[in-house]
């Protein structure tokens, strides 16, 4: 299968690696163009995966039958809308990033749309990105049009397992986006790993609460206990880990946090609902995130 990845960081080459190795015809697509796409993963075996893949070839982009995208949130619109009227209209797309909201900020197009969450974990370690986890992707259509493609959860699944297909992925979005607007935004103001916010057990409670009260106005039967239990086995399944929003601020890059609890205050906005908890840890992020973004662009700002 012809196939495009579009962001060729960390997720990125660990699914390029996967499919060319699973017999694709890949390419990767970067946001400056290069003769050639350096792939370079350990994978979990310890074997080392490196090949120079094609890159930004506009006759393979066009002839692709599926586009995965593995951005972040923020940069998925800057990206994708460029690409989408050079892709044949029944190209797939898939979307593979912490955070929601990304598609609705998107023009209206005829593709396939898919979004995937995942717990596979990659990292770059110099100019090698480390296969760290093993996970499951669970993929899952965001359009009408996607709804009949089931088939695409094997492709992936022949080519990195496990994937498992949801006719409806909102609630596994759902869950995700929770766990997120916890760990994500508490290891910044603890400056900790995942599992050493069990030490702050009554804010994790009090963030997941809120989360709960926002997912059950949405139509999620989930109650807060329940979405805790789920929060607090992530925080132990990823204890020895910093969270990507954690990496995101020590590297003074930008974070993800707009479409994670930005995404949730949106939301419980649209329901009448205020979030005192999630309102505060979204302003204090922000407000890193704006001095550090300030500094670099050469204006003035207060480290808090
Ligand atoms: N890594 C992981 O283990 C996991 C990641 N996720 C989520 O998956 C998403 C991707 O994560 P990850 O791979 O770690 O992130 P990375 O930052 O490693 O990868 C994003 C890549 O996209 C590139 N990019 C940015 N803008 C463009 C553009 N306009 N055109 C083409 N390429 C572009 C970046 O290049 P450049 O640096 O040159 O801008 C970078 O190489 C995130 O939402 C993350 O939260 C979810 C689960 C696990
Ligand atoms: C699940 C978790 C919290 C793992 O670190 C994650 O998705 C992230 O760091 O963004």
């Amino acid at each position: 299968m012809k196939i495009t990845v579009l962001g060729c960081g960390a997720l990125g080459q660990l699914w390029l690696s996967a499919l060319e190795q699973a017999g694709h015809d890949v390419q990767g697509w970067m946001r400056v163009p290069q003769p050639y796409c350096p792939v370079n993963v350990i994978q979990l075996n310890g074997l080392a995966y490196n090949r120079n893949l094609p890159t930004n070839d506009t006759a393979h982009l066009a002839a692709s039958e599926i586009l995965l995208v593995t951005l972040k949130a923020w940069q998925v619109y800057n990206a994708l809308v460029p690409l989408l009227s050079q892709l044949d209209p029944e190209c797939r797309i898939i979307l593979m990033h912490n955070g929601m909201g990304s598609q609705g900020e998107l023009p209206a197009f005829e593709q396939p749309v898919f979004q995937c969450v995942t717990t596979h974990a990659a990292r770059r370690d110099g100019s090698t990105i480390l296969h760290v986890a093993a996970g499951t992707t669970h993929i899952g259509p965001t359009n009408i049009a996607a709804r009949p493609h089931s088939e695409i959860a094997d492709t992936l699944h022949h080519a990195l397992p496990d994937v498992a297909w949801h006719d409806d992925i909102m609630p596994a979005i759902w869950k995700k986006l929770a766990v997120n607007c916890v760990i994500n935004p508490l290891s910044v103001i603890y400056l900790c790993r995942n599992g050493d916010l069990q030490r702050y057990m009554p804010h994790v409670e009090q963030i997941t609460r809120e989360v709960a009260r926002v997912m059950e106005a949405e139509g999620y039967s989930t109650s807060a206990d329940t979405l805790l239990r789920y929060v607090v086995d992530i925080i132990h399944l990823t204890a020895d880990n910093y969270s990507s929003m954690y990496q995101d601020v020590a590297a003074q890059r930008h974070t993800e946090i707009d479409y994670i609890t930005g995404y949730l205050l949106r939301r419980a906005r649209k329901h009448g609902i205020t979030l005192p908890e999630n309102t505060r840890l979204f302003d204090t992020i922000k407000r890193k995130e704006q001095n550090y973004e300030r500094l670099s662009s050469g204006m003035s700002g207060s480290w808090k």
